[in-house]
């Protein structure tokens, strides 16, 4: 909870206010049973108006600073824990972007999403209960503990002895709700992780009629939250019904006892009355316990959670370097790389070397799982090589900070990603300051112009989520014009063309032979291949053959055969 907490760090003084006027509030709240106890001694039994009137203006008056005062100190602690939930959401987003893949891979999406909704929530609560009545609770019960003790200790005796009792048995159950409230923390994520998948895989559940099948694993995770929530609010129910069931028997003790010192002489009606008031409200206080549990279990829970976040491990990054030093010199060499996931124990790349000068345009091929894009994902350090360096611009990619390297590089992901906002929007999207020229330059490169001008609201038109309202192959050409707008020396494309027609994509390739920028490119079409400087054939990891199309003709059995393959499909000559 600690390093959750130091967000709060920055209100300190807002916060000692809070709890100024808290304690200002409890002072006035302990004085208010003495006055009353003067009122009946000194006044009513007494017999004397005077001290009745005067003692009465007096407790007014307490209860007027009483209600100022709890006031102001909820308007300051409402004003901290927001604050504190919105720069904590913050530095978890921002922690979360930094991420690399490995370590991002390593939260499910919806854990990260229920992090920065829920879990905040419960830890800002938390917040403004311990500004408002965390403190004041405990405070409240043993400052009217002492203060009875002050009126008679003999009659405060029965409140001493139950206490402990008391404090054990809360113990116990803080510790109980803690654990209960991260399994229902957990099981939320389930449920959260459960929806996105299915909202995302709509069309697919349709089409296979798996609605039902779904509805009813959805309601079985939705079942598991209810019973461990059931289970968690059971252990808190019973909390209230123990603590006034301990303070009824304390307070019967002091009555009972109390009635026969008051015969004796030992005891006046006034401290009587004065010690059950201050009976009652520790009896309040406890009753406030139940809630302060709940919110105090849930938040250790959720700050564990946050936490994981924060202080997790990631690939330690460069300090930036000057942005002068970040030559764009465009080389890319792999020198034996060898790398294996995160967590896993195969490699998927075995002793993979290779050399491109600047501008050179490299094919990748190879059967799916190869090792394709594991081999392109070390180029903008989304991992790090298991073995071997890859060295960039002519560099060990590893002395690039992230921002330097990423700001050369241009990445078309294998699955296009486009975000809600209009076609200009996606297009500036890696460079927010392009101007309209360049967007159009870079979308006449990609193909996609003269399809976004056809649109009724042009470069203005909006794109659904992920991009819905789009066909396949113009996501693509949207991706492969983003990329361009950063004018980027290396730029990756991952079978970002594979929904182009045969025309499409010749004349994009002509644009992309031009560009000045070294082109590692997946493809799995000889066509495509043909366009590049060298081919690199990828079998279970390994170069299994690399060159000019002529010279794997000649070496690849393999690529022989794909040739022949995709020759015997289409009318062109490539063996
Ligand atoms: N995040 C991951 N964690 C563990 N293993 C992975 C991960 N991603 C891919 N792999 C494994 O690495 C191997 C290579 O995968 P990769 O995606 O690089 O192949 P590919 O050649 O690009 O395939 P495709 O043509 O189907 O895209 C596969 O066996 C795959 O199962």
């Amino acid at each position: 909870m600690k390093t959750v907490f130091s967000y709060a760090k920055p209100y300190k003084l807002l916060i000692g206010i809070a709890l100024a006027f808290m304690l200002l509030e409890l002072t006035v709240e302990l004085m208010q049973p003495l006055v009353i106890a003067k009122i009946i001694d000194d006044g009513i039994i007494a017999g004397n108006r005077d001290q009745i009137i005067q003692y009465g203006i007096i407790l007014i008056a307490l209860s007027a600073v009483a209600f100022g005062a709890g006031i102001i100190n909820s308007y300051y602690a409402a004003h901290v824990s927001q604050s504190f939930s919105f720069d904590l959401r913050k530095a978890l987003y921002g922690r979360i972007q930094s991420f690399s893949i490995a370590t991002f891979n390593k939260f499910p999406a919806s854990g990260l999403i229920t992090r920065l909704t829920s879990d905040i929530t419960m830890v800002q609560q938390v917040l403004f209960m311990g500004l408002r009545i965390m403190l004041r609770a405990p405070l409240l019960v043993i400052g009217s503990m002492i203060m009875a003790l002050v009126v008679n200790a003999k009659l405060a005796f029965y409140l001493v002895i139950v206490f402990p009792f008391l404090l054990i048995f809360l113990y116990v159950m803080v510790r109980k709700g803690v654990t209960y409230f991260s399994f229902v923390q957990r099981r939320l994520d389930r449920l959260n992780r459960m929806i996105q998948e299915n909202l995302q895989a709509v069309r697919l559940i349709k089409a296979y009629l798996r609605g039902k099948y779904e509805a009813s694993r959805f309601s079985e995770v939705a079942v598991s939250l209810k019973v461990d929530t059931v289970k968690a609010f059971r252990v808190m129910e019973i909390i209230l019904p123990v603590l006034l069931f301990g303070m009824n028997l304390a307070l019967l003790g002091v009555i009972w006892f109390g009635a026969n010192e008051i015969r004796q002489g030992g005891a006046q009606i006034g401290e009587l009355v004065a010690i059950v008031n201050y009976a009652m409200r520790m009896t309040g206080a406890f009753s406030m316990f139940s809630f302060i549990i709940m919110a105090y279990a849930r938040s250790k829970a959720s700050s564990g959670r946050i936490e994981e976040v924060l202080l997790a491990e990631d690939v330690r990054e460069k300090e930036e370097i000057g942005e002068e030093k970040a030559v764009r010199r465009g080389e890319v060499v792999f020198e034996n790389v060898s790398f294996t996931y995160p967590g896993t124990s195969r490699k998927v790349l075995k002793n993979v070397s290779f050399k491109m000068k600047p501008n050179e345009k490299l094919a990748i091929m190879g059967a799916t799982g190869s090792g394709k894009s594991s081999l392109l994902q070390l180029i903008p350090r989304f991992y790090d090589a298991t073995e071997g360096t890859v060295y960039i611009h002519g560099r060990d990619v590893k002395d690039w900070s992230l921002r330097s390297l990423r700001k050369t590089i241009g990445v078309v992901p294998q699955q296009s990603l486009l975000f809600t906002g209009t076609i200009s929007d996606n297009l500036s999207w890696g460079k927010e300051q392009a101007l309209q020229e360049e967007l159009a330059g870079a979308a006449v490169k990609a193909q996609i112009h003269d399809t976004v001008v056809r649109f009724p609201k042009g470069y203005s038109t909006r794109v659904g989520q992920k991009g819905v309202n789009l066909s396949g192959g113009q996501k693509q050409r949207l991706s492969i014009a983003r990329a361009l707008v950063r004018k980027p020396s290396i730029l990756i494309l991952d079978d970002s063309t594979s929904a182009l027609d045969v025309k499409t994509e010749a004349a994009l390739w002509e644009e992309l032979e031009r560009e000045k920028a070294t082109m590692l490119v997946v493809t799995q079409k000889i066509r495509t291949a043909l366009k590049a400087d060298r081919i690199l054939l990828l079998e279970e990891g390994e170069i299994s053959a690399y060159g000019t199309h002529e010279q794997l003709l000649e070496s690849s059995e393999l690529y022989k055969q794909i040739a022949k393959s995709q020759q015997e499909e289409e009318v062109d000559e490539y063996v």
